[in-house]
């Protein structure tokens, strides 16, 4: 069954609603910037990747009915922009597409609003259609990094629902299954939404992938038992010296893999990485709805009234990582200047 995390059919974009999956398929059809932003806010579409796409596509249906000049056109633009920026903080994905559209209405200022909306959707179907090639390169060159018989761990979902097409460390995960003999993965449930039990999980079955579903806390465990042979994780913004924001979870899995000296990869395109940032302390981290904690799939697991924290994103130091797979290629430490090196190509 092909996954598809959005399709643009002309007129409404249409979200997988991704809260329901692997039970139920649920479409969601976004007419407005506001639906846009409802479905990244209550991460009905979620994953860094596919949030920039959504919200690209948020920022020409929130200028498809526009009436006037094109100075208030821009004025308009850049309202969408802060607008869709503010549905999920710590993803750089999201205001990078926006940025991208933005810039393109800009730097056509000349033109009629008419022929700028026409721009702004262009430009976003090519966002879209660039995230395949993007993810297909990461997982060319990641997979070089594994071998018959390995066993990678991961967290959270980095698949198609996570992106438009082959996911990032996912696509690591299923290249490397195709070039070499007897891949498997172990996948983290990833509370508290289960991106890995309920999508992951999905995806490897989907793909035919050997895998074992743990839940978060039997990370380190398995690895104290010699069963993981690298760890490859998706992120959410990484910094100019490799700092990683990524699912809560991934830092703990950082430290587990130092301590036991298991190989700890990033994958991500290069628009994850955000270069106006010298290190992860600047990264906002998404602090999400108590209820998330205090429930499991809409049922209530802890008395009421309960305080709970809820970081949606933690921050991985770039000293345990090593190495940050990307569609043009792997940076190694020094991150700071092999990941410019990266931008220089
Ligand atoms: C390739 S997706 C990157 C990233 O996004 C996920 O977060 P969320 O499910 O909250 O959107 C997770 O951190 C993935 O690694």
């Amino acid at each position: 069954m092909e996954i598809r995390s959005l399709y643009f059919d002309g007129s409404i974009l249409h979200i997988l609603d991704q809260r329901y999956l692997p039970f139920e398929v649920i479409d969601v059809q976004c007419k407005t910037e506001c639906d846009v932003w409802e479905a990244i806010n209550k991460m009905k579409i979620r994953g860094a990747p596919a949030i920039g796409v959504a919200a690209a596509y948020g920022m020409y249906l929130g200028l498809r009915n526009f009436e006037g000049s094109t100075e208030t056109f821009i004025q308009k633009a850049k309202e969408l922009k802060d607008y869709l920026d503010s549905a999920r903080p710590t993803a750089v994905n999201l205001a990078w597409a926006t940025k991208r559209i933005l810039d393109k209405i800009l730097s056509n200022g000349e033109k009629s609003p008419e022929e700028l909306k026409q721009i702004a959707l262009i430009e976003a179907k090519n966002i879209e259609n660039e995230d395949i090639e993007r993810n297909f390169k990461i997982g060319e060159f990641g997979s070089e990094l594994f071998t018959d018989g390995d066993t990678i761990m991961t967290i959270c979902n980095t698949g198609e629902l996570a992106t438009i097409k082959h996911g990032t460390a996912f696509s690591v995960i299923k290249r490397s299954f195709e070039k070499y003999k007897n891949i498997s993965v172990i996948a983290l449930e990833t509370r508290p939404y289960l991106q890995g039990a309920r999508l992951t999980a999905f995806e490897l079955k989907e793909a035919g992938i050997p895998f074992r579903l743990i839940t978060d806390n039997m990370a380190a465990f398995v690895m104290q038992k010699g069963l993981v042979s690298g760890i490859v994780t998706g992120a959410d913004r990484i910094a100019s010296n490799g700092d990683t924001a990524n699912k809560v979870g991934t830092y703990m899995l950082a430290v587990l893999a130092h301590y036991h000296k298991i190989p700890f990869y990033v994958a991500a395109p290069l628009s994850t990485i955000d270069l106006n940032i010298e290190s992860g302390k600047e990264i906002p981290i998404e602090e999400r709805n108590s209820d998330e904690v205090t429930h499991c799939m809409g049922q209530r697991i802890a008395p009421n009234g309960v305080e709970v924290y809820n970081f949606s994103f933690d921050v991985t130091p770039h000293e345990l990582i090593t190495g940050i797979i990307t569609d043009k290629g792997i940076a190694y430490p020094p991150f700071k200047k092999s990941i410019k090196k990266l931008f220089e190509f």
